[in-house]
């Protein structure tokens, strides 16, 4: 292969993970020109390259070398580990992204009554994750049969071909829209940042290093919320130990009323309903939960 002294990343093409994926890359500030095959995409700022291709050809790309990093589903890359062969590139999953959350169940029949892996033994289960569905089955002792499909899994019970399913599930619609339910979970997915275990020692493995930056840059500002309220003095105790984690909170005083307090918090994650209505039970008032845009320490 020639010697590359740009960053390729490989996401997927047209799905679930397209739109999230480039935006993520646009907040990194990375900008491409889309070319007229619409399978490379030349970097425009930084020498970072975009490859559109299928998700599940991702980690194998990564495997080859083709590309130094990938953005795909957790299931699609353990998946890949589980299933490639020894003799190819280990991979490893760098970043969780937020996105694309899923998970990879076990699914039965309205009428089977699941308890436990065990009243799987001697079932055909039908899946796209042989891989995965394996692993989990070796690792608790069970004997099941593994049907491997491509797609439309869910189907499989109905027409005999399998007792149970193993499939990706968020909502579960497509589940009850086949007479399933979920049974025990497997894997909770979502989107990743995908690369080797070591990157390489040259501007590209540099180049990776400062978009890990970035991104974790960017991740930590998505997830930050800016928390204002204003509480009595009396009540500031009970409603700091409610707020969710993050740095001390910042107090300010209230002009013309001197038993009152402004608090600004910054949390690490969503503040919910819930939280707020029981920091409001502790005494608070006038609370206002805002996201961060940009942040520099
Ligand atoms: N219902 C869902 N909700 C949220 N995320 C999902 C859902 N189904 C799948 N995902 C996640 O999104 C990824 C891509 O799903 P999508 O359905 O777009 O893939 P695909 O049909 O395999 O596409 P491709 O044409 O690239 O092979 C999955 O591998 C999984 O990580
Ligand atoms: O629990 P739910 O919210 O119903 O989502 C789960 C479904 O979503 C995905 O399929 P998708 O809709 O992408 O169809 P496909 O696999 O046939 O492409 C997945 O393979 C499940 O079938
Ligand atoms: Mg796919």
């Amino acid at each position: 292969m020639k010697p590359r002294d740009r960053l390729r990343i490989a996401m997927q093409k047209s799905g679930r993970l397209t739109e999230p994926a480039l935006e993520l890359l646009r907040r990194c500030g990375l900008t491409f020109r889309q070319s007229r095959d619409k399978l490379f995409c030349f970097g425009e700022g930084e020498p970072v390259d975009l490859l559109l291709v299928r998700d599940d050809d991702i980690p194998g790309l990564i495997a080859q070398g083709v590309c130094e990093l990938g953005i795909v589903g957790r299931n699609v890359l353990d998946e890949f580990r589980l299933t490639a062969g020894l003799e190819s590139e280990p991979l490893a999953e760098l970043r969780p992204l937020g996105f694309g959350r899923c998970r990879l169940s076990i699914a039965v029949p309205q009428e089977f009554d699941y308890r436990e892996p065990a009243q799987l033994a001697g079932q055909r289960i039908a899946t796209s994750y042989p891989g995965l569905l394996g692993a989990w089955l070796r690792e608790r002792g069970v004997e099941a049969g593994v049907v491997t499909l491509a797609g439309s899994v869910e189907i499989a019970p109905k027409l005999g071909t399998a007792d149970a399913i193993c499939d990706l599930v968020q909502s579960g619609g497509t589940l009850v829209a086949n007479q399933l339910r979920e049974a025990d979970v497997l894997l909770e997915s979502e989107a990743v940042l995908a690369g080797p275990q070591a990157l390489p020692a040259d501007e590209r493995g540099d180049l990776a290093e400062l978009l890990l930056k970035r991104l974790d840059g960017v991740i930590q500002v998505r997830e930050s919320r800016l928390l204002l309220l204003q509480t009595p003095r009396h009540a500031l105790d009970a409603v700091t130990r409610l707020l969710p984690g993050g740095p001390q909170p910042t107090l300010l005083p209230v002009a013309g009323q001197p038993d009152q307090l402004m608090l600004q918090a910054l949390c690490a994650g969503e503040v919910s309903w819930r939280q707020l209505e029981e920091i409001k039970k502790a005494g608070a008032r006038e609370m206002f939960v805002l996201p961060v845009e940009k942040m520099l320490a």
